[in-house]
C-alpha cells in the first residue's frame, strides 16, 4: 500500500508533539481517498522561537575589486570587514490553526527571520533557539515545512496544471503511482482556487500568462503538494491589489483552519487582511517592537502611550511606529498628557515585546 509523505505520522505514529489520534482520525489507506487524505493537516506543529539573533560580516575588499578599479575607487575604510546585527533577540510563537504575521518596513529583517525559522540559516552568525513541538526540528518536521519565497521560480511556458503535476511527480514519494501524484496535484489546484486558470501558462514579463495573484497561488500550491503542517511565506501578497491580497489571505486562513501553522511576512496589509491575523510580530531594524495578538496591538500601544490621532488601519499604525521608532522624535502631549501621533510622527517608549 502506498505511503504518502504528507500524511503519515513521523516515526511510526509517535510524533514530537501532541497525541495526533486525538486531533484527527487516522488516515484511511486507500489510494482513491488520496485527496481527502492529503488535505487534513494531521500533524500539528507549534513553532517557538526564542531570542533569535543573526549577525553578518560584510565588506570583503577582494570582492568586486575589478569593478572598483574601473570605477577608480581604491581601497577605503568601508572595505574593512564589518559586522551588522540583522536580528536582535526575537521571541515569538506560532500555533496550529493560526496565522502569525511578521510586519515591518523594508529591510527590517522579515525575510531573514522567516529564513531562520525555516532552518535556512546555518551560519555562525545565528543565535537563539527554534523549537517545533518543544523539540529541535527533526528531519521529519523539516519535511513538513513548506517555504514560499518572495521571488517565485516557475517555468513560464508550462501551464498551471503542468507545473503542479510536474512538481508533484518530482516531489512526492516514489511509493505513489503517477496517477496518485496527479490526483494530489489536482486536489491542490482545486484547494487553491486555480481550476479556472489550470490550462493557462505561467508566463513572465515577456509572455502573458496567469495574473499576479494566480502566480502567487501557484507558488503556494507548489508547497502544498507536500501537505505541510507548517507553511512559511515571504510576502505572498507583494504586487497584488487589495482585493487579490485579501482573497489570498482568506485562502491562508482556510489552510490554517485545517490545522496548519501559517507564518507569513507582509508589507502593508489592509485593515481587513490585518483582522485575519491571529498574532503579529512587528520588526523595526531587526528588533521586536510587538509580539502578541493582532487584535490587542492597538490597546497595547495605547497603554504604553502611543495612539493614532485618528482612526486608522492598525497595520499602518504599526508600520508608522516601526518606521519612526528609529528616528529622534519630539514628544507631543495632548490635553490629557498622553503622547499622540501628530503630523505623521509617533513617539516610541519601549522596544520590548508586548507578549
Ligand atoms: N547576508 C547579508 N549580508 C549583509 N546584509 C544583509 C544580509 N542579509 C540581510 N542583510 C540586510 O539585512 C536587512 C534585513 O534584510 P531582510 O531581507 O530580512 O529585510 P526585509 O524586512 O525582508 O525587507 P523587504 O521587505 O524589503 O524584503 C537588510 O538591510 C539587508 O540588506
Amino acid at each position: 500500500m502506498p505511503t504518502f509523505n504528507g500524511v503519515e505520522t513521523p516515526n511510526g505514529g509517535s510524533p514530537d508533539g501532541p497525541d495526533q489520534s486525538k486531533i484527527c482520525p487516522p488516515p484511511r489507506r486507500d489510494s482513491r481517498d488520496l485527496p481527502s487524505l492529503m488535505l487534513p493537516s494531521c500533524y500539528p506543529i507549534t513553532l517557538k522561537f526564542m531570542e533569535v539573533g543573526y549577525r553578518v560580516k560584510y565588506g570583503n575588499k577582494n570582492k568586486g575589486s575589478n569593478i572598483k578599479r574601473i570605477l577608480g575607487h581604491g581601497p577605503t575604510s568601508s572595505d574593512q570587514i564589518q559586522e551588522r546585527t540583522i536580528l536582535n533577540e526575537i521571541t515569538g510563537l506560532a500555533s496550529p490553526g493560526e496565522i502569525l504575521a511578521i510586519l515591518g518596513p523594508s529591510g527590517s529583517g522579515k525575510s531573514t527571520l522567516l529564513n531562520a525559522l525555516a532552518g535556512r540559516i546555518q551560519t555562525n552568525g545565528f543565535t537563539g533557539t527554534i523549537l517545533t513541538n518543544n523539540k529541535k526540528p527533526t528531519k521529519q518536521i523539516m519535511k513538513r515545512t513548506g517555504f514560499v519565497t518572495q521571488d517565485d521560480l516557475l517555468y513560464p511556458h508550462l501551464t498551471v496544471r503542468e507545473t503542479l503535476v510536474f512538481c508533484s511527480l518530482l516531489r512526492l514519494p516514489k511509493s505513489l503511482s503517477k496517477q496518485e501524484k496527479t490526483t494530489v496535484a489536482e486536489s491542490v489546484i482545486s484547494e487553491l482556487g486555480l481550476t479556472k486558470c489550470e490550462n493557462t501558462i505561467i508566463g513572465n514579463s515577456f509572455i502573458r500568462g496567469v495574473s499576479g495573484g494566480e502566480r502567487k497561488r501557484v507558488s503556494i500550491a507548489h508547497e502544498m503538494l507536500i501537505n505541510p503542517s507548517l507553511l512559511i511565506l515571504d510576502e505572498p501578497t507583494s504586487g497584488l491589489d487589495a482585493t487579490a491580497a485579501y482573497r489570498l489571505v482568506l485562502t491562508l486562513g482556510s489552510l490554517a483552519q485545517k490545522g496548519k501553522t501559517i507564518v507569513t511576512s507582509m508589507h502593508q496589509p489592509s485593515s481587513r487582511v490585518y483582522q485575519m491575523f491571529d498574532s503579529v510580530l512587528v520588526l523595526s531594524e531587526g528588533r521586536c517592537l510587538y509580539f502578541g495578538k493582532g487584535g490587542e496591538a492597538m490597546a497595547y500601544f495605547e497603554s504604553v502611550g502611543y495612539s493614532p490621532s485618528f482612526p486608522m488601519n492598525p497595520a499602518d499604525f504599526l508600520l508608522d511606529l516601526a518606521n519612526e521608532s528609529k528616528d529622534e522624535m519630539t514628544v507631543e502631549l495632548d490635553g490629557d498628557g498622553k503622547r499622540v501621533r501628530s503630523g505623521g510622527s509617533i513617539t516610541k517608549k519601549t522596544t520590548s515585546c508586548g507578549m
